[in-house]
């Protein structure tokens, strides 16, 4: 049995007949998933279980001695708006059903309901409830500017008002054992994320990390689901799967984006019953991690396109955490850049150097395609280099003169846009707005603007020199 108790709310059954809470629970169990279950014979009991213990949910009988179950629903949605009831009832009345519904209960099954079509009318209850309190946690979050797990990022070095964002989203949702979705660019630190999420949920089990990017089908099932001895010609041993190794903690698929066709749909089965079959085996077994995946593609276009399946797109993206790009973290730069160099002079033995000043401003200008990890792997590079004092551009500046592409001469790209109305600047003018708008960009520093605008630097500093700068 799993000691993750799901949902983070109680489930509250409230029957007169003990069969029926027995079977009921065993259900909610097996069927759906749900462990964090209270029952109650005495409807007498019921007011007092709500008040003491953290009940979300309520499923409720109607007919029941001493406080009827009609009853018992005013009460609750009087005292406690914000718990959901349900009724489940062996009156198979439409009076009664919509009289339940005008006081305020979320649905109404009778008891006979086949037990799929109940369970997921319960997952759906039970996913209102945690958007409810994610809501909730989440305004809270915003509006005190807190993070109640700070420690849970620690490792993640940033000071961008973004970032913050994304880590109150994430605390908000940490209770949920629906799947999250981070996308980003390649190398923004979506690994790192899918790491904090498992610390905040505060899950018992460990971190299991799949690139699922290239697996065929059959290598995906097995990976995922792990075999029976003689499953297949081969299987000697019996092993488990990803799944099974990630039991109470969380199960990380990177590159989901590039799933193929038959593991979408064995991955959707698998989020939506909850349930999979080791190869060679026909009894199923219950998942017990979180899933969380990531991806540098853009899956809403994916879905689009056909490439990814809809219904598994819209079931990731219950929460999503969209990762922004380096360039788009200026602020985080100079921090990551002390950071990595400090990483880096420790791990080589060396001292950390001074950077110079006109290195902070030489990044700002650059669209770091592969993100933190380009940042990283130049910061080990310079320190490999690094011999004095001060360190040494020139690992930086190699990027500037590699890295931006010369213009396509066949795309139409004209990054200045001129006034039909207004008379075309000579060319002089337009070289002095284009030597101005590169100085301010390199925040005065000569070499850097003179690289931008593709001139040298004694050729720069002389048209400066002509306007009298
Ligand atoms: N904010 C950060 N602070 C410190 N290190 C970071 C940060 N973000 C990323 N890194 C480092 O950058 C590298 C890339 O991060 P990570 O592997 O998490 O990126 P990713 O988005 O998962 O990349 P990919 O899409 O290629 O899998 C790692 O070495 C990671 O430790």
């Amino acid at each position: 049995m799993s000691n993750h108790l799901y949902p983070h709310f109680g489930i509250l059954l409230v029957d007169d007949e003990e069969p029926f809470l027995r079977s009921m629970s065993i259900a909610l169990e097996r069927s759906g998933g749900f462990t964090h279950i209270y029952r109650c014979q005495d409807s007498r009991k019921a007011m007092d279980i709500i008040a003491s213990e953290p009940i979300g949910l309520v499923l409720l009988d109607l007919t029941m001695p001493h406080i009827t179950g009609e009853q018992l629903l005013q009460q609750i949605v009087a005292d406690y708006p914000d718990v959901g009831v349900i009724i489940l009832s062996g009156l198979n009345q439409l009076e009664t059903a919509m009289n339940c519904i005008r006081l305020g209960a979320y649905d109404y099954y009778v008891k006979t309901t086949d037990d799929d079509r109940l369970i997921e009318g319960i997952r759906r209850a039970v996913r209102m409830q945690e958007m409810r309190t994610e809501n909730q946690a989440l305004r809270q979050r915003f509006l005190n500017d807190t993070l109640e797990q700070p420690e849970a990022f620690a490792d993640i070095i940033t000071q961008d008002k973004s970032m913050r964002s994304v880590f109150q989203y994430l605390e908000s949702i940490a209770p949920s054992n629906q799947p999250v979705l981070i996308s980003g660019e390649s190398g923004v630190g979506k690994e790192q994320i899918a790491h904090a999420i498992h610390k905040l949920s505060r899950r018992s089990g460990p971190v299991v990390c799949v690139n699922v990017a290239g697996l065929d089908d059959a290598v995906f099932a097995d990976t995922l689901f792990g075999h029976r001895r003689g499953a297949f010609t081969g299987a000697d041993k019996a092993r488990a799967g990803m799944i099974e190794q990630a039991a109470e903690g969380t199960l990380f698929l990177d590159e989901i984006g590039d799933l193929s066709p038959s593991s979408q749909v064995k991955l959707l089965r698998l989020l939506q019953e909850g349930e999979y079959y080791p190869l060679g085996s026909d009894r199923p077994k219950r998942i017990r991690a979180r899933v969380v995946v990531a991806t540098h593609h853009n899956l809403e276009q994916k879905q689009q396109s056909g490439e990814f399946r809809k219904d598994l797109y819209y079931r990731l993206r219950i929460h999503q955490v969209e990762i922004p790009p380096l360039r788009k973290r200026k602020a985080d730069l100079g921090i990551l850049l002390e950071y990595f160099l400090s990483e880096a002079a420790q791990e080589m033995g060396k001292s950390k150097p001074t950077i110079p000043k006109e290195l902070p401003v030489l990044l700002e200008n650059y669209d770091f395609p592969g993100n933190i990890r380009e940042l990283r792997a130049l910061a080990y590079d310079a320190m490999s280099q690094h011999r004095s004092h001060i360190l040494s551009m020139s690992v930086f500046r190699r990027i500037l003169d590699i890295e931006t592409p010369p213009p396509d001469p066949n795309e139409n790209l004209c990054p200045v846009h001129f006034n039909d109305q207004v008379s075309l600047p000579t060319l002089q003018e337009m070289g002095d707005l284009l030597i101005d708008e590169a100085m301010r960009r390199a925040q005065g520093n000569q070499s850097l603007a003179s690289r931008l605008i593709g001139i040298s630097q004694p050729a720069l500093s002389k048209r400066l020199k002509k306007k009298g700068l």
